[in-house]
């Protein structure tokens, strides 16, 4: 079963431009697929629609082996086996970080013992515990990511959508932050699509790149063969740009190596030096 098929998706905003104009995409269960693309390509339109809270004009959805978008007919957001961290969290202000995580399981009528009992299992995960009773008002921004996620794992969705959850916080944390996110659902056999402007992040969490450029979806391949030489130049771009540029290894593994030109994120593909080293890279072709 594949965790997400999208099929020939249109949509356009009511006196605006096309956004989607025939968008595919597959995922597999299990899997993660990093999104990126210039500001106002459609990322987080492609996401909301996934998640049910837009509806495109034509075209197939399915998620987790249900049909959720198909000729006019939608299923509810809610009835979707998917969920959606967003970049402002989007907590419920009113209730304590508990309270918040277990929202879902109380509005799908989990008894309270268990409910409990997944939310004390859920936060030990994202590595909040001790925040259990605290305000939300008090969360500093990486711990109200941690609830966000949090609130999501609970429920145990096949698929989660982030978009940009992290592009509010300081680099160091990002990438912490991201290992982490990466690990949590390896752990939990949850596939996700993860929209971000920082090719690093997209790299540190994802197994697959894709890129979203006028209107559909373009497939870059696993980020263990990503290769910036075969890009178009809008593409590799996004990845970090053009031309010789030299900076310092900051995350290598064997399968890419990432490199920080001042506010320049280079990735390259396999393993090219060692963390902390200083590399000329040419990116021309
Ligand atoms: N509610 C709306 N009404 C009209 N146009 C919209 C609406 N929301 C988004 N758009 C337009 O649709 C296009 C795609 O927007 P979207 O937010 O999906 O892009 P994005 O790739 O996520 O951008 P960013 O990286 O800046 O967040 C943009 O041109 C945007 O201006």
């Amino acid at each position: 079963m594949t965790a997400i098929n999208v099929t020939n998706l249109h949509l356009a905003y009511p006196g605006g431009a096309q956004v989607l104009t025939g968008a595919n995409l597959t995922l597999a269960e299990g899997e993660i697929l990093g999104l990126l693309g210039a500001s106002g390509s459609g990322k987080s339109t492609l996401l909301r629609v996934i998640a049910g809270l837009q509806h495109p004009q034509t075209g197939t959805i399915e998620v987790a082996g249900v049909i959720t978008d198909d000729d006019g007919e939608h299923v509810p957001p809610h009835r979707r086996n998917c969920t959606m961290v967003f970049q402002d969290a989007q907590l419920f202000p009113h209730r304590s970080v508990a309270g918040n995580v277990a929202y879902g399981l109380q509005a799908a009528n989990v008894p309270k013992p268990e409910r409990r009992r997944r939310v004390a299992e859920v936060l030990e995960m994202v590595d909040i515990a001790e925040l259990a009773n605290r305000a939300i008002t008090e969360l500093s921004g990486g711990q109200a990511q941690r609830v966000a996620l949090a609130r999501c794992l609970v429920i145990r969705p096949a698929v989660i959508l982030f978009d940009e959850p992290l592009s509010a916080l300081d680099r160091g944390l990002r990438q912490r932050l991201a290992v982490e996110i990466r690990e949590l659902l390896k752990q939990t056999g949850t596939s996700a699509i993860y929209v971000t402007h920082d090719p690093a992040e997209a790299t540190t969490v994802a197994d697959r790149i894709g890129v979203v450029e006028q209107g559909s979806i373009l497939d870059l391949g696993p980020v263990s063969t990503l290769n910036i030489a075969d890009l178009s130049d809008s593409v590799a771009s996004l990845l970090g740009g053009l031309g010789e540029v030299t900076g310092v290894i900051t995350a290598v593994s064997d399968e890419s190596t990432t490199v920080e030109v001042v506010e320049k994120i280079v990735v390259l593909p396999g393993r090219q030096g060692g963390l902390g080293d200083t590399i000329s890279v040419n990116l021309s072709r």
